[in-house]
């Protein structure tokens, strides 16, 4: 099938003070956050200066993708729009309009199904065709990539990167720890097209698992982090900080951090790792290294441009995993039933 553009889809952050209380706004619309909590992520932001890392990794990754495009000869234009913050999706879809895009791919910028990876970007998709009306061009989803042999290499490379950063006599007895965002255990029930449920957090210990492997590491926990919502409500667990303590019972001495559920180097990495978990591993006397996350490296990239490739070349998907692949529908259709 021919496309006439690439739209890069992704979650948006503020860029400055003034933008952080109504881009928080956005996000925790209608979804049960307490003020408590809003007041607390703000701080994270404002300790940055109220700048998300985000809109420029986004634009960075955007520049090398559009760099595979054109040495691979293929002639894609490439749009940004956000879920929570400018360019808004449905300003990036009016002006595709404009420019008279009638059938579009969109890259979305999580590896993960479940509500927030993969069922809100959908959201987006149609509420961003609705808003710009009969005009609006098609836009084809591309699916999870959480097992795409790319994404893996670029997240074990940057393990054992993490793994060299620590001082030789720490780095042999180093547990390696993956972590990815916490979500609420009623979110993480949600069947996968496989009609099992936990999809995401299934698809979190396969990516884990794979990524363990491709380094050489038999030892490994999945644990979460930044857990929001009202604190009566369950969400997965462990947290990091918490399995931190517990390693550290258990007489472990230095660890390797791995958010690989996280595509760059968002706030909830350098502020929940760099900042809280370091400082926990410090009180602890732990020796902690984080490792990278897979958008800069340029197999990124090319694993999108792979990905656009299984609908404009009919290439066969490369998946390391058993899980079937999911998360690519037309106009923002729910991915299988009760998706
Ligand atoms: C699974 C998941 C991912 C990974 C998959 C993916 O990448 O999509 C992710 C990514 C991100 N989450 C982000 C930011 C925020 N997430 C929040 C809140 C929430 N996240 C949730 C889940 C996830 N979130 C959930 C269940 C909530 C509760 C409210 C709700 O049910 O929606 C809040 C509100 C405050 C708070 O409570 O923390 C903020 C500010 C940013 C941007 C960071 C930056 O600026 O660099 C990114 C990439
Ligand atoms: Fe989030």
């Amino acid at each position: 099938m021919s496309f006439d553009a690439l739209l890069f889809l992704s979650f948006g952050g503020p860029e400055g003070p003034d933008e952080v209380r109504p881009f928080l706004e956005n996000v925790t619309r209608g979804r049960g956050v307490p003020p408590e909590r809003l007041d607390e992520v703000a701080e994270h932001y404002h300790h940055f200066g109220g700048v998300s890392p985000i809109n420029r990794l986004n634009k960075e990754i955007i520049a090398a993708l559009e760099a595979e495009l054109a040495a691979q000869g293929r002639e894609l234009p490439v749009y940004f729009g956000n879920r929570n913050w400018h360019p808004m999706v449905e300003d990036t879809v009016a002006r595709m309009a404009d420019d008279g895009v009638r059938r579009a791919l969109v890259f979305a910028t999580s590896a993960w199904g479940g509500y927030s990876g993969c069922k809100q970007y959908h959201e987006d998709i149609a509420r961003a065709r609705e808003s710009v009306g009969e005009r609006a061009p098609e836009l084809v989803k591309l699916r999870q990539f959480f097992d795409h042999p790319l994404f893996v290499e670029a997240n074990a490379d940057a393990v054992r990167r993490a793994f060299e950063e620590l001082d030789p006599a720490q780095r042999e007895q180093a547990r390696l720890v993956f972590t990815a965002h916490s979500v609420p255990l009623r979110a993480d029930e949600q069947e996968g097209p496989d009609g099992r449920p936990q999809w995401y957090s299934r698809q979190v210990a396969e990516a884990a698992r794979l990524v363990a492997e491709a380094v050489g590491v038999d030892g490994y926990d999945v644990v979460w982090q930044s857990r929001s919502g009202p604190p009566q409500v369950p969400w997965l667990e462990p947290d990091i900080c918490d399995h931190l303590d517990d390693l550290h019972a258990k007489g472990v001495r230095s660890v390797v951090v791995s958010p690989v559920g996280f595509v760059s180097d968002h706030l909830e990495v350098i502020w929940d790792l760099d900042n809280e978990a370091k400082e926990k591993a410090d009180e602890l006397g732990m020796g902690f290294a984080r490792a990278g996350t897979a958008g800069p490296d340029p197999r990124f990239a090319k694993m999108i441009v792979e990905l656009i490739a299984e609908h404009t070349d009919g290439a066969p998907p490369r998946k390391l995993s058993e899980l079937p692949a999911a998360g690519s529908t037309t106009n923002g259709e729910p991915c299988a039933p009760g998706c």
